[in-house]
């Protein structure tokens, strides 16, 4: 026998997305039903942002002492356990994994479901026995890896994201289709733990990105040794003896290329299938699901959050996106998403950061627009680190507010939360004039950069004469 639940909020998905909008809504005293058919944290927890950035720390600790020869310190070629950093990802992810933990929900007061959720009419969720009539619906049912259609892909053995942190041997040469985030981050992280690398793209890599601020990241990553062939077609993929051959089209040319494992990360698909959208009255079109700007569904009791909602796929974005949601059900405030307050960071080495318009979407927004920059290499904390490379590019409309910001350099994903403040507070050079930034940090590069909006106007011979003028008076 079914058992009816009749909570305030029914919510499908413990990822990031869904798992902020339970403790959000439990926090205000409301009854929720949380349902998860997987791992409890979801994809950012177990198979993305966590075990990703904990490979990426390790690669860092090879690189460092690789490097250690330029300070003076001669440790020799760092011996590297494969398995041991796998250990090392599998220990960080369970170190996370109790703040996402259906005790911890159940501690904040939310009833969790291990079941698959599906909608059965418009205001049911039927999930194992339980039929969930709830007064608002949330679908934080998160993305998968998409597959391209290559022939032969589905013939030879393919790693995702989902099973990439599983390997327990260093691969000897790893092949990436895909160079976004996840391609580019996983194939350095990779090479500097000492596979050979080879990252394939359809397009432009990053193309998401600043082309200029790019281009920095691609000639290090080509620089420590990662094969990268953009605007290819990859023809096919095929067994060649214990090891996988793609071949491909790069310039009009047939070229070919073989590893013993390949790594596809060419972006993602929402989970949407098994979730009885047709049920619920939820329209959707060939991107996914059709939302209102308030991420509400064609059913007005539902709706959308996270990477399911198919806007920006970052867990801070997720957690962002449940808080809009939350604020409309429970105190019936319209929310409004705003994209260009998002930072975007790629945690290559150097890191890439973005937040608001770049410099061509300034452009067609403000018409005519400040392009102000300084170079890492003009900074004396990157000088006594020796990572000069890189740059801080700040878009300022006209009358200098700034409207977009790019870093390119170590510890770019750091420097950008000041940056995307300053565009929700709205500031403008004037304001990072006024800053005062430590000595010797690598944030003092975007007040110098700010500066130089001010260089012709310490050149203007009135200004001039004003400065001598005041000098007469003592
Ligand atoms: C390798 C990698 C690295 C990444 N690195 C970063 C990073 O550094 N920074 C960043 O901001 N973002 C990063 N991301 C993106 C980030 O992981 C996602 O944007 C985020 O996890 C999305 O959260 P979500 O809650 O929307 O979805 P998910 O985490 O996918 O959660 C959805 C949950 O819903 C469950 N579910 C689905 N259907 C049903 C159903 N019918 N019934 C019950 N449960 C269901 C799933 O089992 C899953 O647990 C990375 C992603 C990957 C793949
Ligand atoms: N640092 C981070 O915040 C971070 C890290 C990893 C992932 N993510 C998120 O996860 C999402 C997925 O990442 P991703 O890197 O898989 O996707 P992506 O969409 O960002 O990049 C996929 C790349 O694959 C290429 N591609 C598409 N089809 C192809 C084909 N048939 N052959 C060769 N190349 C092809 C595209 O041109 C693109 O460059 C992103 O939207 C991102 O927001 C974020």
């Amino acid at each position: 026998m079914a058992e009816t639940l009749t909570p305030d909020i029914c919510i499908i998905g413990a990822g990031s997305a869904g798992l902020t909008a339970a403790a959000a809504a439990a926090a205000f005293g409301v009854e929720v039903v949380l349902v998860e058919r997987g791992a409890m944290g979801g994809d950012c927890l177990n198979h993305g942002c966590v075990p990703s950035k904990a490979l990426i720390a390790a690669a860092h600790h090879a690189h460092a002492i690789a490097e250690a020869g330029a300070f003076g310190i001669h440790a020799g070629v760092p011996q590297i356990d494969f398995a041991a950093v796998m250990a090392h990802v599998r220990s960080v992810i369970e170190t996370i994994a109790p703040n996402d933990s259906v005790e911890r929900f159940e501690g904040l007061g939310v009833r969790v479901l291990r079941e698959s959720a599906r909608f059965v009419d418009e205001r049911t969720v039927q999930a194992g026995s339980y039929a969930i009539r709830a007064r608002r619906f949330i679908l934080a049912s998160g993305s998968r890896p998409a597959m391209p259609p290559v022939p032969g892909l589905d013939q030879v053995p393919v790693l995702t994201n989902e099973t990439l942190f599983e390997q327990t041997s260093r691969p000897g040469h790893l092949l990436v289709l895909g160079a976004g985030p996840i391609g580019l981050e996983m194939a350095q992280a990779h090479r500097r733990l000492g596979a050979e690398v080879t990252v394939l793209d359809a397009a432009r890599a990053l193309g998401r990105d600043d082309r200029e601020l790019v281009a920095v990241v691609l000639a290090r990553l080509r620089a420590e040794g990662v094969t990268v062939h953009e605007e290819i077609a990859v023809n096919r993929a095929e067994r060649a003896g214990e090891g996988i051959r793609l071949t491909f089209t790069s310039d009009g040319q047939e070229m070919s290329v073989t590893g013993d494992r390949l790594l596809v990360a060419i972006g993602r698909r929402a989970n949407i299938e098994d979730l009885g959208l047709d049920a619920a009255g939820i329209v959707r079109d060939e991107k996914g699901i059709v939302l209102e700007p308030g991420l509400r569904t064609s059913n007005r009791r539902v709706y959308a959050i996270g990477d399911v909602a198919g806007h920006q796929q970052f867990t801070h974005v997720a957690g962002y996106q449940a808080g809009l949601a939350i604020q409309q059900i429970l105190f019936r405030l319209p929310a409004r998403e705003k994209p260009d307050l998002v930072p975007r960071v790629t945690y290559t080495d150097p890191e890439l950061a973005e937040v608001g318009l770049g410099e061509e979407a300034a452009r067609e927004r403000h018409g005519t627009v400040h392009i102000l920059r300084s170079p890492f290499a003009d900074n004396d904390r990157a000088q006594t680190e020796r990572r000069t490379e890189g740059s801080i590019k700040l878009v300022t409309t006209k009358r200098g507010r700034l409207v977009g910001v790019g870093i390119v350099g170590a510890g770019a994903g750091e420097m950008i939360n000041l940056y995307a403040l300053a565009l929700t507070k709205k500031l403008s050079v004037a304001d990072l004039r006024g800053l005062i930034a430590a000595y010797p940090t690598r944030g003092e590069a975007g007040k110098r950069a700010a500066l130089s909006y001010y260089d012709g106007m310490t050149r203007k011979p009135a200004v001039r004469a004003l400065v001598r003028f005041l000098r007469g008076f003592g």
